[in-house]
């Protein structure tokens, strides 16, 4: 494959910042990616490992002469690295994000870029529940959808952005930031809490050992502990950011569970059986769809069925 971007600078080393320069790497995308972390422990491990070109001892160093620069840190993160990134930036240059939650950022981002560069927030809808440099593998993006969020930047720097993303594996769609918000709300935000939540209650029951917790974990649990050890700064910075979608799809999974809590009170089966017969329909529509894995990991590199 041909080279897209000629320097891309990756600010923050973690999951989806390694994933993307492996990505890039095995498919000769970029010239030269250079790199940041703010601990001294992550750059030496990027150094390590080989992770990007050249690492930086500062995120200005990193962005000097990149034609493309993204932000792979926590979202809380993200103001205080475009502050300083901003006076460094080339001329031309597009910057990118791509962080959880679309509105957040954009608000933190874009009062603090020069006008003379692009700014193209996107969101790739894959990850697991590891983190650090040492997370990452090329394949992660491979048939999982990234979301870009243009709102109106220039459409060359968004075709070249899309580009990447594609050559890197992913299927591109364009998406406005508050939809973005509410979808992201329904099908991870919302879904990582209640995980967050199932585990903390089995954990509080303590007539259920530990042990039996590991032991009898069935699929279901077995995924929401899998969920539930994802990093917490970034889950933290998620809700914090994602406010009132999340705790509108959160109202309405409350008034959900109480009518089925009521369901099973009252032994009214044909209210639990139609419920559920609704739920399948959706699953099965999924999978005609050809929208499901059935990867144990969200994003490990399993091909569309
Ligand atoms: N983990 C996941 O499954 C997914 C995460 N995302 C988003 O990607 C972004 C990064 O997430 P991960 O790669 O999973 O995180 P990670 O925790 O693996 O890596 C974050 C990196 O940012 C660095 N960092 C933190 N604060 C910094 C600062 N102020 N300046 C410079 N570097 C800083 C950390 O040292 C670390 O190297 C987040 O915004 C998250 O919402 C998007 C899709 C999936
Ligand atoms: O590991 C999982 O189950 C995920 O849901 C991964 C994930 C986490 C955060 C995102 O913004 C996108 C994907």
């Amino acid at each position: 494959m041909s080279q897209i971007y000629d320097r891309v600078a990756l600010i923050g080393l973690g999951l989806i910042a390694s994933s993307m320069f492996w990505a890039m790497k095995r498919g000769g995308l970029a010239g030269e990616v250079t790199g940041y972390a703010r601990s001294e422990e992550t750059r030496a491990t990027a150094r390590e490992i080989g992770l990007c070109d050249r690492v930086c001892e500062s995120a200005a160093e990193a962005v000097e002469g990149a034609d493309l620069v993204v932000l792979c840190v926590p979202i809380g993160a993200m103001e205080a690295v475009t502050v300083e990134i901003a006076p460094h930036l080339a001329k031309g240059a597009t910057v990118s994000d791509v962080g959880s939650v679309k509105r957040a950022v954009i608000e933190a981002v874009k009062p603090h870029l020069p006008k003379d560069v692009h700014f193209v927030p996107a969101h790739p809808l894959a990850g697991t529940e590891h983190s650090g440099p040492k997370s990452g593998f090329a394949e992660l993006f491979e048939n999982r959808w990234c979301l870009l969020v243009p709102e109106g930047a220039d459409t060359k720097a968004v075709a070249r952005l899309r580009k990447l993303w594609e050559a890197m594996g992913a299927n591109v769609d364009e998406m406005e930031a508050d939809h973005h918000d509410l979808v992201l709300a329904v099908t991870s935000h919302a879904p990582h809490l209640i995980a967050y939540t199932m585990v903390g209650v089995a954990d509080d029951l303590r007539r259920v050992t530990d042990s039996e917790i590991i032991k009898y974990s069935a699929a279901g649990f077995r995924d929401f502990t899998r969920i539930a050890a994802s990093d917490p700064t970034m889950w933290r910075d998620v809700f914090l950011t994602n406010k009132d979608a999340t705790l509108e799809i959160l109202g309405r999974f409350t008034e959900e569970l109480f009518a089925l809590q009521r369901a099973i009170r009252t032994g009214d089966g044909d209210h639990l059986f139609d419920y559920f017969t609704h739920t399948r329909a959706i699953r099965r529509g999924i999978i005609e769809a050809g929208q499901d894995t059935d990867a144990p990991d969200f994003g490990r590199g399993a091909a569309k069925e």
